[in-house]
């Protein structure tokens, strides 16, 4: 809902002088907001917990101007060494402020405490110093070459910051996926505007606390609240002083940037859904292949585009496999996220809800067999408003149908049995998605074929999610473009210069 508010001033990420706080703004290193403001609710309970300002065109095109305006000051002066010294520093302030963005991202989101715990806050900071670290170590090419004098020359290359980059992400793992970005972009020495997700702003805008804190200059990291079209998301990714955009959410908001990002010729890295299959063969460790499945698909309440919507069971093992999975599914634990006790959190808006119900709805009318859960759970008190749904396991729907097809991003799978390794390869693949895979096997040959054969960016071998951050992460066919992860971030945030010197 939109409402109208006189000009604010506050210098804090949030303040909280009325009931619900104010999420403002974050540029040139202060915190303003304008005229617009929108209500944040909780996935919980469908309460109101903030006030979030919505930047217009002029604020967002003042945060590009801050950002363009510090590409030329201090920190565009800055040595490697200097901008590495301060990205630690703001990954100490992460670490500092641990609750703070533990409890931000928490009331944003509604996922389990532990989750954010052990994954979304220690990434957070993780992602800063990955990239401190490559940008320091990583080498540059050289070439000697001879000339027809036989003088000779010399080849070197330079990496040079791209510019202002246009960071626009999703919530379910907001402050992961944003760092993801925003750390090798201003490791590579740009600045950056951040659209967070118009669900989950507050640790976007917190991080402007610890950035100022660490002594990063103004204007190398603002943030611009709002929506897609329309909106933020829009003026961004159309303002011409934008000069990367990278992105991460849904397929066809991917689509839409990238024809933004067409005028101009701007370059653009996307990473986008996925419909990942899992695929498990008779002779997997059984306990691993449940406990990994059971990550795969209802960690973060199914919300993690790497999650496992399709899993491929060989023949032999699949009514034991199915039995087990349901047996997990039934002790999840949905609850609030304080409480030590709980392993699934609700969906992140009743929007989202809407959408996973609909999948759940289309399942039982193709005549899916409902292995366990396909609703609404019944939940105490206030939590009756959230956005749950019961974790869902489906059998008996085919390769062609919708709920094997498209990206649903809930705690579910269509479970489907396989006769041979070539049949389970080929159906894996017929998918408009190729983000990630997850096989299970103890027969190592058989592993490295199945990796090969299968068309994703990421295929993981009896583990699920498990993240060396030096390596490539993006999606191949309709999941991505691009890659980022280690040095592979520095193609995509730097452009590459060669200095040809002849002697
Ligand atoms: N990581 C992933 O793969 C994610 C996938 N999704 C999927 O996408 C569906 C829709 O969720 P949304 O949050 O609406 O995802 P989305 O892809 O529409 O939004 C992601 C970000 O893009 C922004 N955005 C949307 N349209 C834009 C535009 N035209 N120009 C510039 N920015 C734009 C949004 O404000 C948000 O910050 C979900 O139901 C889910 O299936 C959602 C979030 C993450
Ligand atoms: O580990 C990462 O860098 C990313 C994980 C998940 C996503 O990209 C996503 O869910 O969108």
């Amino acid at each position: 809902m939109l409402i109208t508010e006189p000009q604010a001033s506050a210098q804090a990420a949030s303040s909280s002088a009325t009931a619900v706080k104010q999420i403002k703004n974050f540029i040139n290193g202060q915190y303003v907001a304008g005229q617009q403001w929108f209500d944040k609710r909780s996935p919980q309970n469908n309460a109101v917990i903030a006030r979030v300002a919505e930047a217009s065109r002029a604020e967002v095109d003042a945060a590009v101007v801050a950002a363009h305006a510090a590409l030329h000051g201090p920190w565009g002066r800055m040595t490697i060494a200097q901008r590495v010294d301060l990205l630690y520093a703001v990954a100490d302030g992460i670490t500092r402020r641990f609750d703070d963005f533990l409890a931000a991202e928490v009331e944003d989101t509604g996922k389990p405490m532990s989750l954010a715990r052990h994954v979304d806050i220690p990434r957070g900071a993780a992602n800063f110093k990955i990239f401190a670290d490559v940008v320091k170590n990583v080498p540059t090419e050289f070439f000697e070459m001879p000339t027809p004098d036989g003088t000779g020359a010399i080849n070197y290359a330079m990496r040079r910051p791209v510019g202002v980059v246009g960071v626009i992400c999703p919530w379910n793992l907001p402050l992961l996926l944003m760092t993801w970005k925003v750390g090798p972009a201003l490791a590579c020495g740009n600045t950056v505007v951040v659209k967070p997700s118009e669900e989950t702003p507050q640790t976007a805008a917190l991080l402007g606390e610890v950035v100022n804190a660490a002594g990063v200059p103004p204007g190398v990291y603002n943030v611009v609240h709002g929506f897609g079209p329309n909106s933020t998301g829009e003026f961004l990714t159309t303002h011409r002083g934008v000069n990367a955009i990278t992105f991460t959410g849904e397929t066809r908001t991917g689509a839409a940037i990238m024809k933004a990002a067409a005028d101009g010729a701007r370059p653009v890295s996307l990473e986008m859904g996925g419909k990942n299959a899992a695929i498990v063969f008779a002779d997997c460790d059984f306990n691993a292949a449940i406990e990994g499945t059971l990550r795969s698909c209802f960690a973060n309440c199914g919300q993690v585009c790497l999650g496992t919507e399709r899993v491929y069971v060989e023949r032999p093992l699949f009514d034991r496999f199915v039995a087990a999975l349901k047996k997990g599914a039934e002790t999840m634990q949905l609850g609030r996220p304080e409480d030590p006790a709980t392993s699934m959190g609700p969906l992140i808006s009743q929007e989202h809800r809407d959408k996973v119900l609909s999948y759940y709805k289309k399942a039982k009318e193709l005549g899916a067999t409902i292995v366990t859960g396909g609703g609404i759970p019944d939940m105490p008190g206030d939590l009756k408003n959230g956005a749950w749904v019961q974790p869902t396991i489906w059998t008996g729907l085919g390769d062609d149908s919708v709920i094997a097809r498209e990206e649903i991003f809930g705690p579910c799978a269509l479970v489907m049995p396989f006769d041979t390794e070539e049949e389970v390869i080929r159906r894996a693949n017929d998918n408009d998605y190729g983000l990630a895979t997850a096989i299970w096997t103890t027969n190592l040959s058989r592993a490295h074929r199945v990796a090969a054969a299968i068309d994703v960016g990421i295929a993981w071998v009896n583990s699920w999610f498990l993240r060396d951050l030096r390596t490539s992460f993006g999606g191949a066919k309709q999941s991505g473009i691009g890659r980022e992860g280690g040095v592979h971030s520095l193609d995509f945030y730097t452009e590459l210069k060669n200095v040809c010197v002849k002697l």
